[in-house]
């Protein structure tokens, strides 16, 4: 059996595609209200409205309730990963797969590495890649990266968790499956900025592919490998998060770029362009664009002297 934790677009998604052909799958939401109205009207009215939630799917605010099952796909926003994990009793001895995408700005760490070091005895996997949450709600194909480093076990996941519409590519590389996820977000924001600023696309195509070469220097010294990135977790999400404006990313760029205020919710890349910016100075690598999301995002610079910044480096080799 498979339980998912966190009952926003993503995991209530997740939990109606994986149910749809019948098998049981719980949902684990924290507020009992929610889960109160979720079985009351079978639908998550408040993050995916227009859903039916299949029958043989069960909605709990019990935690003991999810923890039934032997994997359980983690689906709350990357912030508060580490907080939820810091009462591991029901993760314990679990299959956890991270579905969160960003960095924690406490530890710099990624969702697979918080969960190693909150349930040391749990085997973590990450599930990422592009998916919108209606699309994977709504049964349209889609093709995401199950990665795990312990192979057979990954395989075991890969199996369990596709569906005739979600197909999964299994890769052994956590380090990069769970940074291109993370990155990606950081990247439709500054393509956002591009458009709502006006820049036009073909700068929205220049900071997609510089921040693509962004992406794979900062996965470099994290150990990732470029394959990886190559791949659904890295330029699959890069594009598909880059280019509509149904990515949250995407349109937060979009009211930066306006100069309009950042709409609230769960936008990764605020928090991931910031951990980011620190960690890639403390590497002593170059992360321009990130760097200039940062510091919009924080009132540190405008955005004509940003972009002056930008076109004004020094001229090098693609
Ligand atoms: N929405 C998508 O299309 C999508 C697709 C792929 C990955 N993701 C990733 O999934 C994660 C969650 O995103 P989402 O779209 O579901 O967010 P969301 O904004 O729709 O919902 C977030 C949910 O998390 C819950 N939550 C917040 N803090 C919590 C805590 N401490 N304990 C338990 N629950 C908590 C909130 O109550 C809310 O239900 C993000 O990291 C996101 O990048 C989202
Ligand atoms: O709405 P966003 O920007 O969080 O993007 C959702 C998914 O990560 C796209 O793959």
């Amino acid at each position: 059996m498979i339980s998912v934790i966190g009952a926003g677009a993503f995991g209530t998604a997740l939990a109606v595609a994986l149910s749809r052909d019948g098998d049981p799958v719980t949902l684990w939401a924290r507020d009992p209200d929610d889960v109160a109205l979720m079985q009351d009207k079978r639908e998550n009215g408040k993050r995916l409205a227009g859903v039916s939630l299949p029958a043989s799917l069960h909605v709990t605010a019990q935690i003991e309730e999810a923890a039934q099952a032997q994997t359980m796909l983690i689906a709350v926003p990357m912030q508060a990963l580490g907080d939820l994990l810091d009462t591991p009793a029901p993760f314990m001895g679990r299959t956890l797969v991270a579905c969160s995408k960003g960095v924690d700005l406490r530890t710099g760490l990624g969702p697979a590495d918080v969960i190693a070091r909150k349930v040391p005895d749990a085997l973590a996997a990450v599930l990422t890649g592009p998916s919108f949450a209606i699309d994977i709600a709504s049964g349209l194909p889609t093709a995401l990266t199950l990665a795990c480093g312990d192979e057979p076990a990954g395989t075991e996941i890969q199996h369990d968790i596709a569906t005739p519409n979600l197909r999964l590519y299994l890769s052994t590389d956590v380090a990069g499956a769970q940074l291109g996820g993370a990155l990606k977000n950081v990247m439709a924001l500054a393509a956002g900025i591009a458009i709502g600023a006006g820049l036009g696309e073909s700068a929205r195509a220049s900071a997609i592919t510089r921040g693509f070469a962004e992406m794979k220097r900062f996965a470099d010294i994290r150990g990732a490998r470029p394959e990886t990135l190559n791949g659904l977790s890295g330029l699959g999400d890069l594009i598909l998060t880059c280019t509509s404006e149904k990515s949250r990313n995407y349109r937060a760029g979009l009211a930066l770029g306006r100069g309009e205020p950042v709409p609230g919710g769960t936008v990764e890349g605020v928090a991931t362009a910031h951990a980011v910016t620190r960690l890639a100075a403390e590497a002593g690598i170059e992360m321009p664009l990130t760097a200039m999301v940062d510091a919009l995002l924080n009132g540190e610079t405008t955005l004509p002297r940003a972009v002056e910044g930008l076109l004004a480096r020094p001229l090098i080799k693609e």
